[in-house]
């Protein structure tokens, strides 16, 4: 479909080596102008470069603020290249007429993966033990050392990666218990617990898989940590926001935590090139990584894929499917017909005033399909209507009071 805006004058700008898979995406489907960034870029200079583009593509690291998005005067999209969204402003977003997108599923199993493996390499108290062999020293010895068998895992956050983790951990023979503020099904022979205190207070290892937000802060503070049992275990691979990082150094130096595996830093480097600077550097029983849970190429490949392509399809058609933070439309093609969008806040008559605007104009609406949330409605209308008469319409109807975006797609 021939769309009114012609696909290579729409900007694409891809920050924090987004895979290449998401470039071929976007090329294949006819968007040419596609720049790509190994880093993410200083506010100042993010605050320039978003003002040109259509469509911008993040990952962890990006912060799309309130004062970021509102220079963001064409910005259609945003495709976080990630499963968390929590770096950007979502309402803000939202109440800019832009839909943010993400890959919820695509890094999943890789973040599982490296906590199962973390989970042994501490039961073994291999950290220490290579850091001994690295210093030239030799500490043979079983003390400290345990099987995965029969420990208790506890899961902090039961959702797509815990679970994930807790069928691993399962095959090896581990114990699970977890806890989530939602009633989860337990997979296999997980339990949930009645707390995080519980789960503390009964696990050999714990894992943390929850989201950024506000309940989420801080969860895990000395408080917390002192309700652990004596030579327990720590796996933080969620959010750095979530852990009192000085706490945990606290607890790991006093020797009542054994270990700890973190991959998420309430501070992290802005690029490769940065120094990394934590209270857990130089700690011989701390496995340190830079927030590399997601990062394999396979599931970069599968992300850059599945994240351009709903930028794709929502830049083509309207499809909102699966946005983090708005009204969710999808309509069939209709190809004989005008697409037009209009996005506007959720105050009544809205849609009457649209739709009257059509029969003044006498004009045949083959579909139309509203979706609203608490905020923001987002209507996609099919009509038989010639480029003229699609334009005309488009004016008339960024003249509504209440709106925040009107398009024509094609
Ligand atoms: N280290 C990495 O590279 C990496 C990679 C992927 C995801 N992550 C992080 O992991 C997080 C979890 O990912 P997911 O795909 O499993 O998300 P998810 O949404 O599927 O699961 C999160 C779970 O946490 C629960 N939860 C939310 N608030 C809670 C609270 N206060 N107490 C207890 N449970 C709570 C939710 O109900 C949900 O079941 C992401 O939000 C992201 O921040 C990190
Ligand atoms: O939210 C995520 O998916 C992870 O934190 C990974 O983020 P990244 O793409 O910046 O590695």
């Amino acid at each position: 479909m021939q769309t009114s805006y012609p696909r290579q004058d729409i900007k694409v700008l891809l920050l924090e080596g987004v895979s290449a898979s998401a470039v071929e995406v976007f090329h294949r489907a006819g968007y040419s102008q596609v720049e790509l960034h190994a880093k993410s870029l200083p506010e100042d200079e993010l605050k320039a470069r978003i003002g040109e583009a259509h469509i911008i593509g993040i990952r962890s690291r990006t912060q799309l603020t309130a004062e970021v998005l509102a220079q963001a005067k064409r910005l259609i999209a945003v495709g976080c290249f990630c499963i968390g969204t929590n770096q950007v402003n979502l309402g803000a977003a939202r109440l800019a007429g832009v839909p943010v997108f993400n890959a919820p599923y695509s890094n999943t199993r890789s973040v599982a993966e490296l906590v199962i493996a973390e989970a042994i390499m501490l039961l073994r108290g291999i950290p220490q033990k290579n850091a001994q062999c690295h210093r030239g020293g030799w500490a043979k010895s079983a003390n400290g050392s345990y099987e995965t068998r029969d420990k208790v895992l506890g899961i902090v956050g039961y959702g797509h990666i815990g679970t994930q983790v807790g069928v691993l951990a399962e095959s090896l023979g581990m114990r699970v218990i977890f806890h989530d503020i939602e009633t989860k099904l337990a997979l296999g022979n997980a339990r949930a617990v009645s707390s995080l205190d519980e789960l503390l207070e009964r696990s050999d290892v714990v894992t943390l898989h929850v989201p950024e937000t506000p309940a989420t802060q801080l969860m895990i503070r000395a408080e917390q940590l002192a309700k652990m049992h004596a030579g327990a275990m720590l796996i933080n691979a969620s959010r750095g926001s979530v852990v009192d990082i000085e706490a945990l150094a606290t607890a790991l130096r006093e020797g009542k935590l054994a270990g700890a595996a973190v991959d998420v830093f309430p501070l992290e480097p802005k690029g490769n090139d940065d120094a990394f600077v934590s209270p857990l550097v130089g700690m011989d029983n701390v496995i340190l990584t830079p927030h590399i849970g997601g990062s394999t190429l396979e599931a970069q490949d599968n992300i850059g894929i599945e994240v351009a392509s709903k930028l794709v399809r929502y830049s083509d058609n309207g499809s909102t499917l699966s946005a983090v933070n708005f009204p969710e439309v999808t309509l069939p093609e209709h190809p004989h017909s005008r697409r037009l969008l209009h996005i506007h806040r959720n105050v009544p008559g809205t849609l009457s005033r649209i739709n009257e605007l059509f029969s003044a104009g006498n004009l045949n609406i083959d579909a139309q399909f509203l979706q609203t949330d608490s905020e923001v409605g987002y209507v996609v209308i099919d009509v038989s209507a010639d480029e003229a008469q699609a334009n005309a319409l488009k004016a008339q109807m960024a003249a509504i009071p209440g709106t925040l975006r009107s398009r024509v797609l094609y």
